[in-house]
């Protein structure tokens, strides 16, 4: 059997097998440096690869939804009807404890800042140090706008007797290195509309600069809920935990971790959003 030439094969792209194995064979004995074979395999192998990690982002993408900003709003409006949001946030804050824990672990992670803004995204966050306190944790809240509401009153009041120290200012950038492991960030959540506000911006630079982990509960503070990061200096949390669903702009998160939480959608509102959330099983997060 004629052997194709170089041409040929570069032409046709396209080889018989029969073809193949002879000038595997001849290849092999005369020890040429690199075969053409090679080649084509190289590339089909790349090809497999990529369509292999198509098929798996679909899959992913195809199981759970990921929510614009109004949908988020839309669904937390139906939530509200059905649940008191003290024991939304309750759950929702467990779960962020939960994924640290699994992620960053007490024993090498213990002391943990956990910043909170005004709004449901920082009640979360009081209710995560509350928790990360009674795994071994040792957490400080910096809470720099407390919301005059009983319901924000009493997760502090729940921290000053779990006896959760607090700080007043913002640390700066080598203090937080110092003093901190890991940085809770429950600065803001889904109602966020950037940019960023004059009096929290030195808090969101100190968290950009530190080489600090950062776990973002539901949205990494900073980044536009559907859009993702901002710009460059955006900081890039290593985990991320996603309440009820994610939302858009987890699809443009590149960290190590992340975690779906926030287990307490009723049937009738995950068909109404058509959420596809994933099978908890009997734990609070699950990787995503
Ligand atoms: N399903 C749900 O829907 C649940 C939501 N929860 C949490 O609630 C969050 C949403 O809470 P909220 O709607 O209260 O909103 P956020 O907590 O995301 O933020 C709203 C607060 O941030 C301020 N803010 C917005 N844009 C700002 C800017 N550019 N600069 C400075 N400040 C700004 C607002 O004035 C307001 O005080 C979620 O991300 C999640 O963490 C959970 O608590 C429980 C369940
Ligand atoms: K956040």
């Amino acid at each position: 059997m004629r052997l194709p030439s170089w041409q040929c094969l570069r032409w046709n792209g396209c080889i018989p097998r029969t073809c193949q194995l002879l000038w595997r064979r001849k290849n092999t004995q005369s020890r040429l440096p690199f075969s053409p074979f090679a080649i084509i395999e190289k590339q089909q192998q790349r090809q497999n690869q990529q369509l292999k990690r198509h098929f798996s982002l679909q899959s992913c993408k195809n199981m759970v939804k990921y929510l614009s900003q109004s949908e988020a709003i839309e669904l937390d409006l139906d939530l509200f009807e059905m649940f008191h949001v003290g024991q939304l946030m309750e759950l929702a804050g467990l779960s962020c404890a939960d994924a640290v824990a699994e992620c960053f672990p007490a024993q090498t992670h213990p002391r943990v800042l956990v910043v909170c803004g005004p709004g449901n995204n920082g009640g979360d966050g009081l209710v995560c140090a509350r928790h990360l306190s009674l795994m071994g944790y040792q957490p400080t809240v910096y809470y720099p706008k407390p919301t005059l509401m009983s319901l924000y009153e009493n997760l502090t009041n729940q921290c000053h007797h779990m006896e959760i120290p607090s700080v007043k200012k913002c640390p700066s950038v080598s203090d937080a290195e110092e003093d901190y492991d890991l940085i809770l960030d429950a600065l803001f959540g889904f109602g966020f509309k950037p940019p960023v506000r004059e009096d929290f911006v030195p808090l969101v630079k100190m968290m950009q600069e530190t080489k600090v982990p950062i776990a973002s509960v539901d949205i990494p503070s900073g980044w536009d809920v559907e859009k993702g990061k901002q710009s460059e200096c955006d900081f890039e949390p290593k985990l991320l935990i996603s309440l009820t669903a994610p939302k858009l702009c987890a699809e443009h998160f590149k960290g190590e971790h992340h975690y779906l939480g926030g287990r307490f959608v009723p049937p009738a509102l995950q068909r109404k959003y058509q959420l596809n959330l994933p099978d908890y099983g009997s734990k609070l997060v699950v990787r995503l």
